[in-house]
């Protein structure tokens, strides 16, 4: 089973990973993906160079790009794992890329959603090097990501956790929805 993690950026994608390896279900970073291929063109991790290369890859690969750049982690994990978690998928052509390489698993999307304002206080307090600093860079943020389709891929989620309370509540939503997931296989 392949489970398709998505979310706005600093929506908490994060945090439903971390339940996921800590239940030993191994998680594979799309944003990690597009990290790895700025260092291998020498292009610096800031939001301008990362933009950059998610743009590039595209236009090299298509617009399933950075699917492509995730695939072969994916196959080696699903030679020994029953369940992988992708997580950071942004547009319906990755999730196409997805499908259409691993015809035969069951492929679920899981979305996470959060207020705009929380986002933002959230990634600001987070502080990565790719972080938006004001509420500018954050709507600039969120307009490219729109742009590549993730209002689509959230919209025909499989599972929605929405994370608009304490971290406490969220732990809780995240742990019922993973034994939700895990008790189908
Ligand atoms: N309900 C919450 N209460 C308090 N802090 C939260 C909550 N949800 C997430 N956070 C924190 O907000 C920050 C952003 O969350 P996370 O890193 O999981 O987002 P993300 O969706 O993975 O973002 P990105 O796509 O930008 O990587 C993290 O530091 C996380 O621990």
């Amino acid at each position: 089973m392949i489970i398709l993690l998505t979310g706005m950026p600093g929506s908490g994608k994060g945090e439903v990973a971390k339940a996921f390896q800590k239940r030993g279900i191994p998680v594979v970073s799309m944003g990690d993906a597009i990290r790895e291929e700025a260092d291998r063109r020498g292009i610096p991790r800031t939001p301008e160079g990362l933009k950059e290369v998610s743009l590039k890859v595209r236009e090299e690969l298509g617009p399933g790009a950075v699917a492509i750049l995730t695939i072969p982690k994916v196959e080696k994990l699903l030679e020994t794992e029953p369940i992988v978690v992708i997580e950071g998928v942004r547009s319906p052509y990755e999730v196409e890329e997805f499908r259409k390489k691993f015809s035969e698993e069951e492929t679920i999307i899981l979305a996470v959603h959060s207020p705009p304002r929380m986002r933002f206080e959230r990634l600001r307090r987070r502080g990565r090097s790719d972080d938006p600093k004001t509420w500018e860079e954050f709507v600039d943020r969120d307009k490219k990501e729109l742009r590549f389709g993730i209002g689509e891929v959230i919209a025909l989620a499989d599972y929605m956790i929405v994370n608009d309370c304490s971290f406490d509540e969220f732990q809780a939503k995240i742990q019922e929805i993973v034994s939700k997931i895990i008790s189908q296989i």
